[in-house]
């Protein structure tokens, strides 16, 4: 057997989206991205909770809260770290990655990667609806397939 979610059964699918507010610029087209790409599926902005933290580094602790809560299919992970001329990127953008990873194997709750590491902010915004596409709206359509992979299949 093959077992797959779909993107055409959302109905009754609850998400949280943890969003990093550092990089604002750049988080809040990745979030309109990933919320346009929601409601294109039929999810209803009810099911729908978004959670702004600090920063990249805070998301991982709350995607694992939201996630034990019983109350989400799946949790979006938003954040753009920007190398820039900042010392600790590396740190930021491993914590991060580790961060959901944890939160999703903690909680078995389906957390969604979707935070930009990038070399300046140009490459960032070019990601965020620019000429890359937007990694937020892919990172949904990541999101719905978890999720009705795990409320259908699993
Ligand atoms: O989301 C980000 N947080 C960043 N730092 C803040 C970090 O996420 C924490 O909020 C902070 O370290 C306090 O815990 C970044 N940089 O430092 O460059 C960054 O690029 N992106």
């Amino acid at each position: 057997r093959h077992l797959v979610g779909s993107l055409n059964r959302t109905e009754g699918l609850r998400f949280a989206v943890v969003v990093a507010r550092f990089n604002e610029i750049v988080t809040r087209r990745l979030l309109e991205g990933a919320i346009e790409t929601f409601t294109r599926y039929s999810v209803k902005e009810e099911d729908i909770d978004v959670v702004w933290v600090p920063g990249s580094f805070e998301v991982g602790v709350v995607a694992e809260k939201l996630g034990k809560s019983g109350n989400y299919n799946a949790v979006l992970c938003i954040g753009a770290v920007i190398r820039g001329d900042t010392s600790h990127y590396d740190a930021v953008a491993n914590s991060a990655a580790s961060g959901v990873l944890s939160a999703g194997l903690n909680s078995g709750v389906p957390c969604i990667f979707g935070v930009l590491t990038c070399e300046d902010m140009d490459q960032a915004l070019n990601r965020a609806g620019g000429k890359a596409g937007n990694k937020g709206a892919e990172a949904a359509l990541t999101a719905i397939e978890m999720a009705s992979l795990f409320e259908h299949h699993l």
